[in-house]
């Protein structure tokens, strides 16, 4: 049966990918296949699973395959799968629709260069829209699982602005893609080149990918011989699941296209690891770093990115139960030996053997992570060594371990390791670590607050910049090495930016003494500083709270000074209270300041004002925070205060000015220009 087709417009995101496809991706055409028959795999999949309740999808066909045919002289290539199969109401909602989270900020970031562009879908992901790449025109024929013949849907678009869909008469299940090549295709019409495409980027699919034998026939009268088609089918793939294979037997480059495939991203992974993990529970897991964050990153409730397969059946996408939040950058496969085939997400939660794999799966990731930042390492003191005199040397080679024995107290106790398939992490360069950093360090520093048992080996991990070092590179045992005698806690500060961190007023003193202070920009960073009081034994300690205590650093004699230069300040102290009493909670004179007159601090064990003017920004509620001011006595400003005949007007302006130098905002900005004029005119 066969009905009128109906035409409907794209959404108009799609419409505008779809451009975008046909314009930008033209560089590296060949990824359509890849993606089609990655959907083609992913559909089977999807039978496999529902097959586990209701057999009776299967019908007559059990063997779940793709087929890849072309007609040369129609100039069509067709990729075929016998899997779930899309409803008409799929049809248009899955092939007319993005339903990706995401879009609108995606959409929101093209900038119209192609190149930028391109890079950007890439990482996006186009999925089945890549079909226009090389197609005019693709044909969508398909039957759900399930449905009777005459309940099958054709979906044609020209992939402009709209498509067009009919009920059609489909007696064998699942889909079939039909691209209407372009002229500039052609090269697609041909067995060995699909054959060399699919052996790139789909080996590792676990159906089998057939395509119909060819055999040389001589021409006659004359003619040029041509290959002919033989009616027997072949299958082009190795049509085993990459995880489940030796690998030995894996090639980086497969281990490459695999995490593309199930990533979406264009960029290479920067590491992976591949164990088959034995013990009280059984699983393989490949876990892939990528290189790039995606757009979503920041949504903590953005889909995980693991895959689950039971026995190499596949379960589920975005497993969130099998990572933590804080790790949900990594991609990767899981698949249980001993979970059942028809777990839920529900079951997942309170599952054991999920709980096992959890565990061993942020091991495994910590221990990649680990081997990367010791590469970095190694590669540093390599370099340094390189110029360094010879009596350096044996330090160097101490500090430069091989990554392998430095990570010899990995704790993945229940990872029996077979020989050849001993956990192994790869990675080449020295830079991947940084890279990694940039990308995704801020997520990593969650873990600090979410994974309490990993919070040491996570804190490890954390870089800065700091007072003597603007790349974000110093780690907490680079700062604690570099301690000067005496110093009793690990130094940092707060701030919107890094100029804002560097400049701040409270790091004068420190700045005098030659202290380092850890500069942190990252918005994370106070809340997840507040799980880490100390690190190796060392506390940490902002340097905008509280009162500061350098110990032993600091002078006798300063301190002296500064108790007497307090006494003699008192009656003007109790003056500057009295003006500021709605604003500071205390004044105070300080031993912070060298060179400004006054800065804000904040109780120990309190908020800062940063963080409680982000949480007001965020619409998050914040506790009215009274900050004390304290004020340098030594400082011109301050010392004509007591004279001054606009007391109340200074002490106005020296809270305020304090409020700016730390990246804040008067309450009443207007009132602080006029205070200003008038004391200027
Ligand atoms: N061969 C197919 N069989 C059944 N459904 C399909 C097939 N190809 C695509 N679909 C449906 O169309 C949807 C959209 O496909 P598309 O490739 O654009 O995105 P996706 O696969 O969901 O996302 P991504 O490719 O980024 O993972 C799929 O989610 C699926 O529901």
């Amino acid at each position: 049966m066969t009905s009128a087709s109906t035409k409907l417009p794209f959404q108009a995101e799609v419409a505008q990918l779809l451009h975008l496809v046909t314009h930008s991706l033209y560089s590296n055409k060949e990824i359509f296949l890849r993606e089609l028959i990655s959907n083609a795999s992913d559909a089977c999949d999807k039978l496999r699973f529902e097959a586990i309740n209701d057999g009776g999808l299967y019908e007559d066909q059990p063997n779940l395959e793709v087929r890849v045919t072309f007609d040369k002289a129609a100039r069509t290539l067709t990729i075929a799968d016998n899997g779930i199969g899309l409803s008409k109401q799929e049809a248009i909602d899955n092939l007319g629709t993005i339903a990706k989270s995401g879009t609108k900020d995606f959409m929101s970031k093209l900038s119209g260069d192609q190149k930028a562009d391109a890079q950007l879908i890439g990482q996006f992901g186009v999925g089945f829209y890549s079909g226009f790449i090389v197609a005019d025109k693709i044909t969508v024929e398909s039957r759900r699982a399930g449905m009777v013949a005459g309940e099958g849907v054709r979906w044609v678009s020209g992939g402009a602005g709209d498509f067009e869909v009919e009920t059609i008469d489909r007696p064998q299940r699942g889909t079939s893609v039909t691209l209407h090549l372009r002229e500039d295709a052609e090269d697609y019409l041909n067995a060995w080149k699909l054959k060399q495409v699919i052996g790139k980027y789909s080996d590792h699919i676990s159906l089998p990918i057939l395509m119909e034998k060819e055999e040389w026939k001589e021409g006659e009268n004359d003619q040029p011989g041509d290959m002919v088609k033989t009616g027997e089918w072949e299958p082009v793939n190795k049509a085993s699941a990459l995880w489940t294979r030796a690998k030995k037997d894996i090639t980086p480059e497969q281990y490459s296209e695999f995490y593309k495939t199930i990533s979406h991203d264009y960029e290479a992974p920067l590491a992976w690891s591949h164990n088959r993990v034995e013990g009280s529970t059984e699983y393989t897991q490949l876990l892939f770093i990528p290189s790039k964050a995606p757009m979503d990153l920041w949504n903590r409730d953005k889909s995980a990115g693991l895959k689950l397969y039971v026995k190499r059946v596949f379960i589920m996408d975005d497993a969130e139960a099998l990572l933590p939040s804080y790790l949900r950058f990594v991609k990767g496969v899981i698949d249980s030996a001993d979970l059942p085939l028809n777990v839920s997400r529900e079951l997942l939660q309170e599952s054991r053997d999920v709980k096992a794999i959890r565990e061993g799966s942020t091991k495994r990731v910590l221990a990649m992570l680990e081997d990367l930042a010791n590469k970095a390492a190694a590669a540093a003191s390599a370099k340094a060594a390189e110029d360094a005199q010879p009596a350096d040397e044996a330090k160097t080679a101490e500090d430069a371990k091989p990554a392998d024995e430095a990570n010899a107290d990995d704790e993945v106790t229940d990872v029996v390791d077979k020989k050849e398939d001993a956990a192994e992490t790869h990675s080449e360069d020295a830079g991947k670590y940084a890279k990694f950093y940039a990308e995704f360090g801020a997520v990593l520093k969650e873990g600090l607050g979410e994974d309490h048992g990993n919070r040491d080996r996570i804190a490890k991990l954390l870089r800065f910049a700091s007072s003597a070092s603007d790349t974000v590179s110093v780690s907490l045992a680079d700062y604690k090495a570099r301690m000067k005698e005496g110093q009793e806690a690990i130094y940092y500060i707060t701030a919107d930016t890094l100029a804002a961190a560097k400049n701040s007023p409270q790091l004068e003193l420190f700045k005098k003494k030659g202290i380092e202070v850890l500069l942190m920009t990252d918005r994370v960073d106070e809340w997840a500083l507040s799980y880490l009081h100390e690190f190796d034994g060392t506390p940490l300690q902002s340097v905008a709270k509280g009162a500061v205590d350098l110990g032993s650093l600091q002078d006798e004699e300063e301190k002296k000074a500064a108790e007497a230069a307090a006494e003699t300040f008192k009656p003007v102290l109790e003056r500057l209270k009295e003006a500021l009493k709605d604003k500071a909670e205390d004044v105070r004179v300080t031993t912070r300041l060298v060179d400004s007159p006054a800065c804000l601090v904040v109780k120990d064990g309190g908020m800062s004002t940063q963080l409680a003017r982000m949480l007001k920004q965020a619409g998050q509620p914040a506790p009215e925070l009274k900050p004390v001011l304290e004020v340098n006595a030594d400082h011109a400003l301050v010392k004509k205060l007591e004279t001054s005949a606009h007391f109340d007007d200074l002490a106005n302006i020296l809270f305020d000015q304090a409020l700016l130098a730390e990246g804040g905002m008067p309450q009443d900005p207007a009132a602080y220009v006029r205070r200003v004029n008038a004391l200027l005119i």
